[in-house]
């Protein structure tokens, strides 16, 4: 198998790599040279300076992972993506400690002019008097986005003895009060601190979150950092408020288009600047590759990704749990749909008992893809069930209760459309998954191999003549349930059978005297 690597990658990450694939590093690709070269790979590796555009991963037919060395996948199309069943993965925890590092670096050598200082002295001047700056000692600081790098960099600045506010709707009260920081909106932070750093993804609701509204409302000796990505703070409010003096200074790292050689910002002398360096240490580089080129050889091997963006991840141990009711929801959800037959609207995935509390969005998607792999067979997978689902407009509904009859847990899969409707239930007994009922009667069967599914009437002479219509078929019969129900009533009979069963053999079963319909599920 091949890899590309289009970005800078640590030669230990590269090392890793070339043990299992054939590892392409070709950095600097066009986006057409990269549509031309992406057919022929099974993954690709990337950090800042690679665009994954919906161009490069429509012509990436054999990508199977794309693996971002570092944090930010604003330059990924992930929704395209996953829409053409690709993992993206990100590495997000080796740089955290670089990036707030960076920031803290930043705020400092901003505070007391550093780099304009180092230049002037290398040119010969000694302007004490013009390089005068400020403590950030019992300063204000205002944290945006207080995730991994946020909540690092609001650590190192308590160091410094600064409070901090912080912006990020996603975290609690609790958390907040464990980092000692207080929660603002942005507005309010805009008008108390005395620097803001900012450190959310770059998302439509975080491009632009500082504008030239916030900058209005600083205070005139602010100062504020970016190392997060180009576009969170509007860079020509940016400019502007430097230019006229509505803030003291701005540190900058990272640029709407990088390099920014076309930016006002680098026009404007209380700016202070890096070109992306914020993980650019030899830590971090070793860390993100070496996390990247694991999940590359992980996935690559069909094994699982820790840091999938656009899948469900679980926790290793969680996962061990998971696995026998990941691997039922979706052998029921493919036998409901081959029970269906057809075109459906809707499934209702019902999680009962111990199961309904633990996190079942692994086999909700595992349960899609059983289901949407009848028909669409293997380009269906963990990452575009979810978005084929939805681009089919089929409802995906999941219901959840306490309670199970029987079993511990339990889970239920109904595929409906109008007023027609399959429904299987199945339980996990040890690490075995077993289907428990079908369209509510009760059955016992292990849900793998062939299973011919007969609805009949409850009377003699029917179950006989189907088995020897099997048997002259040489088919053989090796298990066999039937629901209880009183004589004349409709039921079902599920038998295990050894080999396939074709259509002309179903047929002869349905011209039995007493069936109504016979099926076969192949798992
Ligand atoms: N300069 C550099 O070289 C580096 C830059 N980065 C950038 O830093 C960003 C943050 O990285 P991490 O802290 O590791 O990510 P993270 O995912 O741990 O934290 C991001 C935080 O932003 C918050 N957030 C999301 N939307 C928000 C919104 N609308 N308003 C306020 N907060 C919001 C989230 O709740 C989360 O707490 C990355 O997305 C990347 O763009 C990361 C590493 C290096
Ligand atoms: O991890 C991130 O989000 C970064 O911005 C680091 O970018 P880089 O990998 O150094 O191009």
């Amino acid at each position: 198998m091949k890899v590309l690597v289009s970005d800078p990658l640590s030669e230990q990450g590269l090392t890793k790599l070339n043990e299992h694939f054939t590892v392409d590093v070709l950095t600097g690709l066009s986006e057409e040279e990269l549509v031309e070269k992406i057919p022929d790979y099974e993954a690709l590796v990337i950090r800042s300076g690679t665009q994954v555009t919906r161009k490069v991963i429509e012509a990436a037919d054999k990508m199977k992972i794309i693996g971002r060395a570092g944090v930010g996948v604003d330059n990924i199309d992930v929704e395209a993506a996953t829409e053409k069943g690709i993992i993206v993965v990100n590495a997000p925890e080796g740089n955290m400690l670089s990036a707030a590092e960076h920031t803290v670096a930043m705020m400092l050598a901003l505070s007391r002019n550093i780099p304009q200082a180092n230049s002037s002295l290398k040119s010969k001047k000694w302007e004490r008097k013009k390089f005068m700056g400020v403590e950030v000692n019992g300063k204000t600081l205002g944290v945006i986005g207080l995730g991994r790098i946020g909540a690092e960099v609001a650590k190192r600045a308590q160091g410094l003895e600064m409070d901090i506010l912080a912006y990020d709707p996603f975290i609690s009260e609790e958390r907040a009060k464990e980092l000692g920081v207080k929660l603002m909106s942005v507005q309010e932070i805009a008008k108390e601190a005395d620097f803001i750093t900012v450190h959310t993804p770059l998302t439509k609701e975080t491009r632009n979150i500082i504008d030239k509204e916030e900058f209005d409302m600083m205070k005139d000796n602010a100062r504020i950092i970016n190392c997060a990505r180009g576009g969170i703070i509007n860079e020509e409010a940016l400019a502007e408020a430097l230019k006229n003096g509505k803030i003291a200074g701005a540190a900058v790292d990272v640029f709407v288009n990088e390099p920014p050689f076309d930016s006002p910002l680098l026009e404007c002398e209380n700016l202070i600047a890096t070109p992306h360096l914020g993980a650019s240490t030899q830590e971090a580089q070793i860390n993100v590759a070496v996390s990247v080129a694991d999940e590359v050889i992980s996935v690559l091997r069909g094994g699982s990704a820790k840091n999938a963006l656009n899948i469900p991840s679980v926790k290793p141990e969680i996962m061990t749990m998971l696995a026998p009711y990941i691997q039922l929801a979706e052998t029921m959800s493919s036998a409901c749909a081959q029970l269906m037959g057809k075109n459906y609207e809707s499934i209702e995935i019902s999680y009962h008992g111990e199961i309904a509390e633990k996190d079942t969005r692994p086999m909700t998607v595992a349960a899609l893809k059983g289901m949407l792999q009848v028909a669409l067979g293997s380009g269906v997978n963990y990452v575009n069930a979810p978005s084929v689902a939805k681009s089919r407009k089929v409802e995906v509904i999941e219901s959840k209760s306490e309670t199970s009859e029987e079993y511990a847990s339990t889970i239920g899969i109904k595929i409906t459309k109008g007023n027609e409707s399959e429904s299987i239930m199945g339980a996990v007994i040890g690490d075995a998954g077993k289907i428990i009922s079908i369209n509510g009667e009760h059955v016992d069967i292990v849900p793998s191999g062939f299973i011919v599914v007969a609805k009949h009437i409850n009377k003699p002479n029917v179950i006989g003549p189907c088995c020897i219509v099997l048997g002259k078929n040489n088919i053989n019969i090796s298990g066999m349930q039937v629901g209880r129900v009183e004589v004349g009533e409709t039921t079902i009979m599920a038998l295990n059978v050894d080999s396939e069963v074709s259509e002309p053999i179903l047929k002869e079963m349905r011209s039995v005297e007493g069936i109504i319909d016979a099926k076969l599920i192949s798992l």
